[in-house]
């Protein structure tokens, strides 16, 4: 066997095995870690990792920028349903939400019902610092992101609240951190990892 993947195997086999008891969704504003801290969690755990954004792309073969330009924010958000309710229903994984896609209430009942949403709250300044020098965003296209960015996180503050667990991101904190954050989070609720009494 090449070294290179009797290494993997024994990587892999050092890895606990956790599983999951049921998909769990990450939810929160757009730069709130969900993909990035989605990837590392299903990486510790060993489990699948899906996104939902990801997925609309690959299926359009567009991107989210172009996908909002040449059909709408309509057109987007009913794909997101959509995808959403087709991922929900795959094997249980980690599932990283566009950062709107909470906000439907049809969306916080799929995801409720299959799973577990987590909302990755991070305040204004931990968002503007991340997204600010990103032009990937379709809704911070505006004169003043910055303003638009607070405004959308103050009126969607409601819906993010109603997610099943809520864990807090710091400044400063690594990938790394935030996500052994979030599994003592998963843990300390119960019922989510297979490995839980
Ligand atoms: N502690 C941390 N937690 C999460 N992300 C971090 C952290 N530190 C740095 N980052 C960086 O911040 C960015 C977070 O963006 P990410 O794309 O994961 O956000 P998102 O919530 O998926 O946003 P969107 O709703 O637009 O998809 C990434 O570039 C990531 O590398
Ligand atoms: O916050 C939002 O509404 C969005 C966040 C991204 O994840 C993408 O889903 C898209 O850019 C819209
Ligand atoms: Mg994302």
């Amino acid at each position: 066997m090449p070294a290179i993947v009797r290494a993997q195997d024994e990587w892999r086999a050092g890895q606990a095995r956790v599983g999951l008891k049921k998909t769990v969704a990450l939810v929160g504003m757009m730069g709130a870690g969900k993909s990035a801290i989605g990837k590392a969690l299903a990486l510790r755990l060993n489990v699948p990792f899906l996104d939902s954004d990801m997925e609309i792309e690959k299926a359009a073969d567009r991107s989210i920028a172009e996908i909002f330009q040449r059909d709408g924010e309509a057109f987007f958000r009913a794909k997101e349903s959509q995808v959403i309710e087709r991922l929900l229903l795959n094997e249980r994984c980690i599932l990283s939400t566009g950062g709107g896609a909470f906000l439907t209430p049809e969306n916080r009942r799929m995801i409720a019902s299959n799973g577990i949403a987590v909302w990755l709250k991070a305040d204004t300044a931990i968002l503007w610092s991340r997204v600010k020098h990103k032009g990937t965003r379709p809704l911070l296209q505006t004169e003043n992101p910055y303003q638009t960015l607070v405004d959308l996180a103050q009126a969607r503050e409601p819906a993010y609240a109603e997610a099943g667990l809520i864990v807090e991101a710091e400044m400063d904190m690594s990938i790394d951190e935030m996500t052994s954050k979030v599994i003592r989070a998963l843990r300390a609720h119960g019922g989510i990892l297979e490995d839980d009494q």
